[in-house]
């Protein structure tokens, strides 16, 4: 059994977590805490966000679920680095200085950090890193649409599929973020659009066009149950593991 804490707990995320949690038999919740103040989520009782770092101690969890904001989900990963417990960080839009930060927390304890829990998000990457290298001088264009509380753009799974494109396809060089005016294609840009409408769940799709002809490459999430889920498989992945950083793929990997 993985005794887990969750931070964020009356957020989206958190609660969708905590529900997800409670349905399995091989994790425990020992610990939520959440900044504003709320009783309970899912019969879990949560604790003030300002008492974590005494509360990892007391209550002793094997592991850390951080969906929250990148600045606290910073000092939960350094409350965590502190106590000697791992972490899984699922929160987006990190700066380089935030990267860098979870980078130096990954020398004292595992930290696995994924912009994406589905595994159809992990596929499709796969899939897109093929159709790119397979196609080139082909046009491509990224879209994601989320709902209209959501924060960062574009995406953090956005910018990982971005990343993924540039790293196959060297003649791509450049991010367009929108267009306006009289502004036609350039040699070497990616189109990115980002979408916030609704309770959109979460959805990015991938165009590649030339040639006379289209391809599109479409991943949609029907519910966040599929994040949770996810995250619970890496937060007992692991758990086990020594320190290091590690993504999704390697969760992946070993269920294979
Ligand atoms: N990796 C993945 O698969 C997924 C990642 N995400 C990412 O997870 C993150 C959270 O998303 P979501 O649950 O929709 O967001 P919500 O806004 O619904 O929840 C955010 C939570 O974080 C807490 N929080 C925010 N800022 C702070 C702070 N400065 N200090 C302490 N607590 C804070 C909020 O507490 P309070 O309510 O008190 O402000 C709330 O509990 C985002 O970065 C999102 O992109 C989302 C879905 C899937
Ligand atoms: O904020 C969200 O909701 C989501 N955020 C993640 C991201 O930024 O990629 C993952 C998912 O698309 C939902």
């Amino acid at each position: 059994m993985t005794r887990l804490a969750v931070t964020g707990a009356g957020g989206r995320m958190g609660r969708e977590v905590i529900e997800a949690a409670g349905k399995r038999e091989d994790v425990d919740v020992v610990l939520a805490v959440n900044r504003s103040e709320i009783d309970s989520v899912a019969g879990v009782a949560v604790d003030d966000a300002a008492d974590f770092p005494t509360l990892l101690t007391e209550r002793d969890p094997d592991v850390v679920v951080d969906f929250t904001g990148p600045e606290s989900s910073a000092e939960y990963v350094s409350a965590c680095a502190e106590a000697g417990v791992a972490v899984v960080v699922g929160t987006t839009g990190f700066d380089e200085d935030g990267e860098a930060a979870l980078d130096d927390a990954s020398e004292q304890i595992p930290l696995l950090k994924a912009a994406n829990f589905a595994r159809g998000v992990a596929a499709l990457r796969q899939a897109v890193r093929e159709a790119v290298g397979a196609l080139p001088g082909y046009d491509v264009e990224l879209m994601e649409t989320h709902h209209n509380g959501k924060r960062d753009a574009p995406s953090g799974t956005a910018n990982s599929i971005l990343d993924d494109i540039e790293d196959v396809r060297s003649d791509l060089t450049h991010r367009t973020h929108g267009r306006e005016g009289d502004q036609p294609r350039e040699e070497g840009e990616i189109g990115v659009h980002a979408r916030r409408a609704g309770d959109i769940t979460g959805e990015h799709e991938v165009l590649v066009a030339g040639n006379h002809e289209l391809l599109s490459l479409t991943h949609r999430a029907e519910s966040r149950g599929v994040f949770a889920e996810g995250a619970l498989d890496a937060a007992v992945w692991v758990a086990d593991c020594d320190a290091g950083r590690y993504d999704f793929f390697d969760v992946i990997d070993a269920n294979q």
